[in-house]
């Protein structure tokens, strides 16, 4: 598995060929989501249509509604109970009035009296459609859609009202097949403003009651019901998903021109990113083999008396025309490439080359060196160190190696080889300690010596002594676990202070010396030890 996958990020590895592949994926990628993004556009640009329509219509149904609730009420307040002359005025009367009540009337066992003298309705035989007391309400949605005939009767005690279909219906459009249903609360039947009534909810099992505001499919026609400010009823609007379609295939045709050349755009950038990328894995491949890369040395000082006891060893790349490059670029490069083991090597041989001699001088100094995921997963790096020691005479107790919490991931594996390091006299430290790992359960498993702070947590130290940073914590619970503490980063003497309140053991950072070359850190010994006169270390 882990060969094939080789196999295929060597075949891959070639600018045109990831210019090309980057280019297909994105371009699907892009075709895939523009599509999506329409899909999801158009639905909506559908749902405010469909609002907008249901909205122009529950406002008529308002104001009809209104105005017959409006007559009805004014024909209760009045004392007549009798089918008269008086009564016949009366009714005739109100739907002088009031614009939306085609016909009133007046319904009280074998009395029926009504504002038309021929011909007058009678509302339907079954229960009402609504009821919301003290108004009933009834839809006549059976009968064919002519203007003069009565659609809709309201009813409140034996008085009527009747309205003409055409009030309801000249505010909305159907013409595009579009079906419109009242929903009365709590109703299993919706009511057509035309033709026949329907079991609710539509197309769906009876549980299945879809949530007000929101557009639903049934096959080739789209559901939207909205509520408006009557709760007694809702409004069903079923219309052809065809101008769903046609939104979504506008909409998608719009983005899809897009699509081609940001997909060069991305198969372009990656082609620059890949050729830099293996020219810049080509340059330290060149560095490495002319053993161009040199070992900087950042003192580790303990905080109490401000001793160096050691130093940790950074390397450092300048391109033949001396500009820098910073190991945050190229580290990251060669863990990819795997060129991180030849650096490793590197390391441990000029830190032993340089600084064999003032080891062996000073056997209470070490040297951490860094260690990558893939050194700390094989026996390599321990095999080659005891190599070195026995060469230059140095005890593995002055080599210590930095692990960073990323490289932890393979815990099983990390464990056993970083026993085998310690089994051979090394310390082992865990570098920019609380960046990297969710669970620090491994602190239990693993051997380890020392946690290294990460600088971020260091510069965020509060500037009093009773402020909480986590930097305190770190410190507390490596106590507790009985490891030692070194603080990375610290560039004020405020920090530093701070850190030895807290009980922090060691420190490093530019506030006692910035990476040194291997004369200065020798330089900065001597004068420690006294065999240089003693300047102030800044
Ligand atoms: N702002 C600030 N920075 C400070 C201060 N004191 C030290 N530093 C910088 O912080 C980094 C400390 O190293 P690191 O956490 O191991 O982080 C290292 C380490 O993870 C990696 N690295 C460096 N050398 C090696 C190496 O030989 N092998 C491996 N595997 N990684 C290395 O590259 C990272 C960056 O190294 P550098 O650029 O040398 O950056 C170094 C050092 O120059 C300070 O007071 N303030």
């Amino acid at each position: 598995m882990w060969q094939a996958m080789r196999g295929l990020r060597q075949r891959l590895d070639h600018p045109w060929r990831m210019a090309a592949l980057a280019t297909l994926l994105s371009l699907l990628l892009l075709v895939l989501g523009s599509l999506g993004l329409a899909l999801m556009q158009a639905r909506e640009a559908e749902r405010e249509a469909l609002d907008a329509r249901g909205e122009r219509f529950l406002q008529r149904i308002e104001q009809v509604f209104g105005q017959l609730r409006q007559a009805l009420d004014r024909l209760e307040r009045q004392p007549l109970r009798q089918c008269d002359r008086t009564m016949q005025e009366l009714l005739a009367q109100i739907s002088f009035d009031h614009r939306f009540v085609q016909e009133a009337a007046f319904i009280d066992g074998d009395q029926h009296c009504s504002s038309r003298l021929q011909r007058p309705s009678t509302p339907p035989r079954r229960a009402a459609d609504v009821q919301a007391p003290p108004h009933r309400y009834w839809l006549d949605t059976t009968a064919e859609p002519k203007g003069d005939l009565a659609a809709l009767v309201l009813a409140r005690g034996p008085f009527h009202v009747f309205a003409a279909r055409a009030h309801l219906l000249d505010m909305v459009d159907l013409s595009d097949g579009a079906d419109l249903y009242l929903i009365p609360r709590g109703s299993r039947w919706a009511l057509p403003i035309l033709g026949a009534s329907q079991p609710w909810p539509l197309g769906q099992s009876a549980t299945d009651d879809p949530e007000p505001d929101t557009l639903r499919t049934l096959g080739d026609r789209l559901l939207y019901r909205m509520a408006g400010d009557d709760p007694a009823y809702q409004l069903a609007l079923v219309v052809p998903s065809a101008s769903l379609h046609q939104r979504i295939h506008t909409t998608w045709h719009a983005w899809l021109p897009g699509c081609l050349p940001l997909a060069l755009l991305i198969g372009a950038s990656t082609y620059l990113l890949v050729r830099t990328r293996q020219s810049l894995e080509r340059e330290l491949q060149a560095a490495l083999d002319h053993r161009e890369l040199r070992v900087h040395y950042q003192p580790i000082f303990e905080l109490a008396s401000r001793r160096c006891i050691g130093a940790e060893a950074l390397v450092r790349w300048r391109r033949p025309d001396g500009s820098p490059i910073s190991p945050e670029l190229f580290i990251p490069l060669a863990e990819s490439t795997g060129q991180i083991r030849q650096i490793t090597e590197h390391m441990l041989q000029q830190v032993l080359e340089e600084l064999g001699e003032l080891l062996r001088e000073h056997p209470e100094l070490y040297v951490s060196v860094n260690l990558a995921a893939c050194d700390v997963c094989e026996p390599r790096v321990g095999l080659l160190a005891e190599r070195l020691l026995a060469r230059y005479r140095v005890s593995p107790a002055q080599i210590a190696f930095e692990i960073t919490e990323r490289g932890l991931l393979d815990l099983d594996s990390a464990r056993s080889h970083l026993e085998g390091l310690r089994a051979r006299g090394h310390r082992v430290l865990i570098d920019d300690f609380g960046t990297g790992y969710a669970n620090l359960a491994y602190l239990q498993e693993l051997p380890v010596d020392c946690l290294k702070i990460d600088r971020a947590f260091i510069a965020a130290l509060p500037a009093d002594a009773g402020g909480r940073g986590v930097a305190p914590h770190i410190i507390r619970m490596a106590r507790d676990l009985q490891i030692k503490v070194i603080a990375e980063g610290i560039e004020h003497e405020e920090q530093a202070r701070l850190l030895v309140l807290e009980g922090a053991d060691y420190g490093q950072g530019w506030l006692f010396a910035r990476p040194l070359t291997a004369d200065q850190f020798r330089e900065l010994i001597g004068r420690q030890s006294g065999e240089l006169p003693a300047i102030r270390v800044a």
